[in-house]
Formats: C-alpha cells, sequence, structure tokens
C-alpha cells in the first residue's frame, strides 16, 4: 500500500523534474533548415558567462565554429546572430509583426529602469524626435546646448591673458562630465532666475544641481551592465532602487515644470504622456529612460573623440586647422575678455574632417551596440547568398555591428587603428564607399543602430561632439600628462550597451589658449 501511495509523488516529481529540465532547454534540438544550434555546457545559461565576459571574441569564436549565422543559448533565451553585412537587410528590413525590435526594448527598459509602456508610446517618440531633434529645429537645441557646454567649461578659468595657469583632470572624467551636464540642461531646463537673483546665480545653480546629477548618474553607469543582465548583488541591486529613486524625483514633472528653457523634445514628450492619461509617476520613469538614452553615449564618446585626436598629432592638426578656418570665416576670434564663440549649425555643417570623418570614426571604433528583434512568429530568414533558415517563435535574433563589421580588416583596413580620414574621399567630400569580397557594403558602419529603433538622437549627438572638440580646441591649449601613455583598454562589460567606456582615465592638462 505504502509504494503505492508514493508512485503518484514519484511521477509527480519526474514529470517536474522533465517540465524543468524542459524549460532550462536540455531538449531543444536543431530541427531541419535551422541555423546551427549550440546551447553550450550549462542549462538554461548557455554561453551567458562567456557572452559577458567578452562578446567580441564569443561571436568570433562562434563564427569560426558555425558560419555567418548561428543560434545560441544565452540566459534562457536562443539568440540567431547573423554575421554577414550583406545579410543585414532581412534583419533591419522584416516587418513587425515578424521581427520586433519594441518588445525587446521594453522588457530591458522594464529590468533597469522600472518603466511599463502602455500602447501608443512609441509614437510619441518617433513623433516628436522627428519634430525636435532634426534638420532646422535641431538649432534651438544645438544653441541652447552651447551656451550650457561655455557655462561648465569656463566658468572656473577665468580671462585674462595673465591667467594662464594649467589646470590637471582625467579626460574621461572631465570630458563626460562637461557633456553630460551641458546635455542634461539643455534638454531638461534650466534653473530660472529669480527677479532679485543676477543670471549668475542662477547659472551658478545649474552648475551645481548639474554637477549631483552627474555623481548620481556615474553610480548608476557603473552598475548598469550588470543591472541589464539582471546579476547584481543584493546590496548593488538595494543601491540601484534607491538611485532610480532619486533620479525620478529629480526629474519629475512637478520639478521639471519649475524650470527655464525645457526642450521642445522633453516637453512634448512629457505633455504627449499626459494627454494619453498615463499615470505621473510612470511619466516621471520615463523621464530617466530619456535622461539614460541622451545621456550615456555621448560624454564617453567625446572623451574617445578628445583622446584620439590628441594621441595622433596628424588627426589633431587637421581637424584644428578646420576649426580655425570655420571659425575664422565666422568673423570672430578668442580674445581674453572677449564674447564667447557662438558657434552655429551652419559653421558645424562645414566640418567634413571633424565630422564625417574623425567623428565617424570615432564612433566605429568605440560605439558597440548589440541589436535584437524578438521573433514574433516562425519565419524564414534569407541570406544575401539565399540560403534561408527558419526561425523559431519565441527566439530573438540579433546582429553586433563592432566584430561583423567595424573590426572586419576587409572592410575597415587595419581595424584596431584610428585614422581620421578614413570617412574622406581624397577631394574632401564624405566617403561612403566600403567593400567586402570585392562588393560594396550597405551597412559599414552602425554606431547608432538601424531601422525602426535606430537613435533618434544621432544628429543631435554628432552635434554634441562637434561643439564639445570645436570649444576645447578654440579656447584651450591641451597635453596629456604622460604623452606616452597608451590608449586605455575597454571595459568589456560594456559591450551591447552603446559606447564603449575605458578601464582606467588618462590624466590631462589644459589652459586657455590667449
Ligand atoms: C554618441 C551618442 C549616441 C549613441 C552612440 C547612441 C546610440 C544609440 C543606439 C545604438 C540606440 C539603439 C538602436 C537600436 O536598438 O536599433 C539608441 C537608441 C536611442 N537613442 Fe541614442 N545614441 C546616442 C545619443 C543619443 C542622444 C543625444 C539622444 C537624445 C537626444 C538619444 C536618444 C535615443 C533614444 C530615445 C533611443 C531609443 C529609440 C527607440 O526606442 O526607438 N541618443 N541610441
Amino acid at each position: 500500500v505504502e509504494s503505492l501511495l508514493l508512485l503518484p509523488i514519484l511521477l509527480g516529481f519526474l514529470a517536474c523534474l522533465v517540465g524543468g529540465l524542459y524549460l532550462l532547454g536540455v531538449f531543444r534540438q536543431r530541427r531541419p533548415g535551422e541555423p546551427p544550434l549550440d546551447k553550450g555546457l550549462i542549462p538554461w545559461l548557455g554561453h551567458v558567462l562567456e557572452f559577458r565576459r567578452n562578446t567580441l571574441k564569443f561571436l568570433e569564436r562562434m563564427e569560426k565554429k558555425h558560419g555567418d549565422i548561428f543560434t545560441v543559448q544565452l540566459g534562457g533565451f536562443y539568440i540567431t546572430f547573423v554575421q554577414d553585412p550583406f545579410s543585414f537587410g532581412g534583419f533591419i528590413k522584416e516587418s513587425r509583426d515578424k521581427l520586433d525590435a519594441r518588445k525587446v526594448a521594453l522588457h530591458l527598459a522594464h529590468r533597469v529602469f522600472g518603466y511599463k509602456a502602455v500602447e501608443g508610446w512609441h509614437g510619441i517618440l518617433r513623433i516628436t524626435s522627428n519634430k525636435h531633434l532634426k534638420g532646422e529645429s535641431l538649432q534651438e537645441l544645438t544653441q541652447s546646448f552651447m551656451s550650457n557646454l561655455q557655462n561648465m567649461m569656463l566658468h572656473n578659468i577665468g580671462s585674462a591673458a595673465e591667467d594662464r595657469t594649467w589646470k590637471e583632470d582625467g579626460l574621461f572624467r572631465y570630458s563626460y562630465n562637461v557633456v553630460f551636464r551641458a546635455g542634461y540642461l539643455a534638454l531638461f531646463g534650466n534653473v530660472p532666475p529669480k527677479s532679485e537673483q543676477s543670471e549668475e546665480k542662477a547659472k551658478e545653480k545649474d552648475r551645481a544641481e548639474s554637477e549631483a546629477l552627474f555623481h548620481e548618474f556615474r553610480k548608476y553607469d557603473q552598475l548598469f551592465p550588470r543591472l541589464a543582465y539582471g546579476v547584481l548583488p543584493p546590496m548593488e541591486k538595494l543601491a540601484a532602487e534607491r538611485l532610480k529613486a532619486y533620479f525620478w524625483d529629480v526629474l519629475s514633472i512637478l520639478k521639471m515644470k519649475t524650470k527655464d528653457n525645457i526642450s521642445g523634445w522633453v516637453w512634448d514628450i512629457q505633455q504627449g504622456k499626459e494627454e494619453m492619461g498615463i499615470d505621473m509617476s510612470m511619466i516621471n520613469r520615463y523621464m530617466f529612460v530619456l535622461l539614460w538614452a541622451s545621456q550615456s553615449n555621448t560624454g564617453p564618446s567625446s572623451f574617445w573623440l578628445l583622446l584620439f585626436l590628441m594621441k595622433h598629432p596628424e588627426a589633431m592638426k587637421a581637424v584644428k586647422e578646420e576649426v580655425d578656418k570655420v571659425l575664422k570665416e565666422s568673423g570672430q576670434e578668442v580674445r581674453p575678455g572677449g564674447p564667447m564663440v557662438n558657434l552655429t549649425r551652419e559653421m558645424l555643417l562645414k566640418t567634413p574632417i571633424l565630422v564625417d570623418s574623425a567623428v565617424e570614426e570615432n564612433l566605429r571604433l568605440t560605439a558597440a551596440p548589440l541589436l535584437t528583434r524578438a521573433v514574433i512568429k516562425d519565419m524564414t530568414f534569407k541570406m544575401a547568398d539565399g540560403q534561408e533558415y527558419l526561425l523559431r517563435k519565441g527566439d530573438r535574433i540579433a546582429i553586433f555591428p563592432f566584430s561583423s563589421v567595424h573590426h572586419d580588416p576587409e572592410i575597415h583596413p587595419e581595424p584596431h587603428s584610428f585614422k581620421y580620414d578614413r570617412f574622406l574621399n581624397p577631394d574632401g567630400t564624405r566617403k561612403t564607399d566600403f567593400y567586402k569580397a570585392g562588393k560594396k557594403v550597405k551597412y559599414y558602419t552602425m554606431p547608432w543602430g538601424s531601422g525602426v529603433s535606430m537613435c533618434p538622437g544621432r544628429f543631435f549627438a554628432t552635434n554634441e561632439l562637434k561643439q564639445f572638440v570645436f570649444l576645447m580646441l578654440v579656447y584651450f591649449e591641451l597635453e596629456l600628462i604622460n604623452p606616452d601613455e597608451k590608449i586605455p583598454e575597454t571595459d568589456l562589460s560594456r559591450y551591447g550597451f552603446g559606447t564603449m567606456q575605458p578601464v582606467r582615465d588618462v590624466q590631462f592638462r589644459y589652459r586657455l589658449r590667449y
């Protein structure tokens, strides 16, 4: 009788075990027509540890083993990677009912920012970004970034000719700090001068508030990769929760409505969401998503750009000449005690070496986003060579252009070197012809992603980088404390999240040029 009683328990246990193993992906097999499957040795986790340790190396290893397309198991997901840039079209252009970018973005936004979207939220982002982050209307934001940037850069410098003492700082800390604060103020608004206060007092408040915000932002920034992978230890998880609450409060609608000069972009998104009847606390959370999207890449990118220029004297010389020429042609000059430089959008359009080449080359070397789509229904994926592969509903598909394009020596010879004129034709126009195996490559650099989820801030971000470098070069003399210091390695745990960061800072000094 006893063994009869035990039987259902045993069967139940077995069913749970088999169900568990099924959920862990132990029984998944490659079906005919599917890409090569590599589950890795650890159930459910699969290759995630190696992937996190060094995404670039892992994908190179998989490509050698399996070829241009393969499916790997990563922390409960089966992700198919396409490594052949000629086949990216099928990924980028596929309709949303088959491959969906938003589902993946929302999963991350919820895990990392505690933000839950409602139907229609993305429409607001798209419309508002088209209206405020492009073309003519970018003028306003560019102007606002410019004045905030000068407030951050020049306030502690002095203006008399005799006050040309060197100031020393970490180049990463300095660039990220200055660009973050100016970008934040340009988008989220300034402290308004009170009637009895001078404008200088309001500027001082802007500096103090943005400094505090940057300090907290960097703490979150450092937790970010592990937060996104869901592997933060409890103490740090708690710290992340506290930081989130801090940002939701500082960026809350109530606080923001006391500001002057809020950008049209942030204002319209906020209004649009309020009109949709979205809960206030959720809008506050979304403001942190926007702060993150707009500020986490540009600061690190400006650091790399300035460092590459400082480490490559021929590039620095070419860029400096261009900057001085554009300034001269605008009828302006930098003088001790003179007016601040007014760098307009038109001036920024006249810098082919700076924009079309040095900036693009900088992003090729340091922007490493992982572009992922959810597979919404069973479908066929066609490679450029005509080969077709079956993809399963519920899986994901991804491309990592940093490995498959940015570092392909056939597309970009000597891919690890910074060549400021890589994206420049001999006649000074922008170079767009790049080849692999004798065929023209359409997607030859992809720092902004592509298709429906392509970065809507790319024009503004490019302007920010240009304005930062432009002002640094017209106002200051710059030197590395140790000119022989090597360019630092990048922190590999950030692969997949946008612009890479250095493992250590590089000391530099600067002083007024005139
Ligand atoms: C160097 C600076 C920047 C880099 C390298 C960068 C890169 C990217 C990348 C790779 C994506 C995801 C694309 C995808 O998944 O297909 C993205 C998304 C986004 N970026 Fe940027 N970005 C930068 C600056 C900015 C700035 C300045 C803003 C705002 C003013 C901004 C706003 C956004 C937003 C809102 C999204 C989400 C788009 C969506 O969900 O449709 N970014 N960015």
